[in-house]
């Protein structure tokens, strides 16, 4: 029987790292076959299952990126922009999947990263879970039926750790209702408010940041009318959903030519 394809896991000691070893040990499709820390992280040269406090798993952890990523079929990276951009520099040319569910990236950043889709596989989005994915197209349906007298804010929630802010997933979100309504989010956002700032601007996608305890990930888009709301919510409780999407989008790239793709692509959305 031939081997199933190997993947690698960068970052294993994080919240989402944690979650994707523990999703690959269940996969009966792929196989976790390495597993990179950052130079010098005391996980470096100890067997995976014993570092996270469990059975010895047969995979020595490593710090070397060559050693990590050796004839994987894909690559699976909840991490930080800066490292998300290195591994994508180690895997040019190289045929692995490179799944980045790392949120957070600059503009310049992401450029940088289109570059490397153009040669290699990339499935990357701010939020790898099937509910958040369909409420970006349904986001952006209701964005098409109302009109600019309909204030859009989105509003989301994260836990005290979280380093980037709005989310990945509200960006999506803000992403979609301008898509909605035909217009640049660059061109109307207001990412933070404070102090004078005068009445709200019609057409303006506002967002709002909060964040406290352990929160997993929660996303309100509100369109505020005259005399009515509407309200598109998704809640997570669980990380495991954002790990399962990530291990389809692992799957679904193997087939796949060079390019850039999203969830909405791996989900058929
Ligand atoms: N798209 C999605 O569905 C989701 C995206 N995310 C995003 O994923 C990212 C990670 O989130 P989370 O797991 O909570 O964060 P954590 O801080 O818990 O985990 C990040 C991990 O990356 C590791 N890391 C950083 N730099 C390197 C490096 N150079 N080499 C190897 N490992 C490295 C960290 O190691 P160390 O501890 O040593 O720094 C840490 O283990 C964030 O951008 C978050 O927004 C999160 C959930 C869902
Ligand atoms: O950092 C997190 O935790 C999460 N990050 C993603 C984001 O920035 O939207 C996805 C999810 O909400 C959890």
């Amino acid at each position: 029987m031939s081997e199933l394809p190997g993947v690698a896991v960068i970052g294993p000691s994080g919240r989402m790292g944690q979650m994707l070893v523990a999703e690959l040990a269940r996969s009966d499709r792929l196989r976790l076959a390495g597993a990179l820390v950052r130079p010098g992280h005391d996980w470096a040269g100890r067997d995976l299952g014993a570092a996270l406090g469990g059975a010895e798993s047969g995979l020595t952890v490593t710090d070397d990126p060559a050693t990590a990523l050796e004839g994987v079929a894909a690559v699976i990276d909840f991490t930080a922009p800066e490292t998300t951009l290195e591994i994508a520099e180690h895997l040019d040319g190289r045929g692995a999947v490179h799944v980045i569910g790392t949120t957070g990236f600059d503009s310049e950043q992401l450029a940088r990263l289109d570059s490397y889709g153009a040669r290699g596989v990339q499935v990357r989005a701010g939020n790898m879970s099937l509910g958040v994915n369909l409420l970006v197209s349904l986001t952006r349906k209701v964005a098409e039926a109302l009109d600019a007298d309909w204030d859009v804010e989105v509003i989301e929630a994260h836990h005290n750790r979280k380093a980037d802010a709005p989310s990945g997933t509200a960006l999506m979100l803000g992403e979609a209702a301008a898509a909605g309504r035909g217009v640049a989010l660059d061109e109307v956002a207001d990412r933070g408010r404070d102090g004078m700032t005068g009445p709200r601007e019609r057409g303006h996608i506002g967002f709002s940041a909060v964040r406290g305890g352990d929160i997993v990930g929660e996303h309100d888009v509100l369109f505020a009318g005259a005399g009515e709301r509407i309200v598109l919510r998704h809640m997570a409780t669980d990380r495991g959903i954002f790990a399962r999407g990530a291990l389809k989008a692992a799957l679904w790239g193997l087939d796949r030519e060079p390019g850039t793709y999203d969830m909405a692509d791996v989900l058929g959305l």
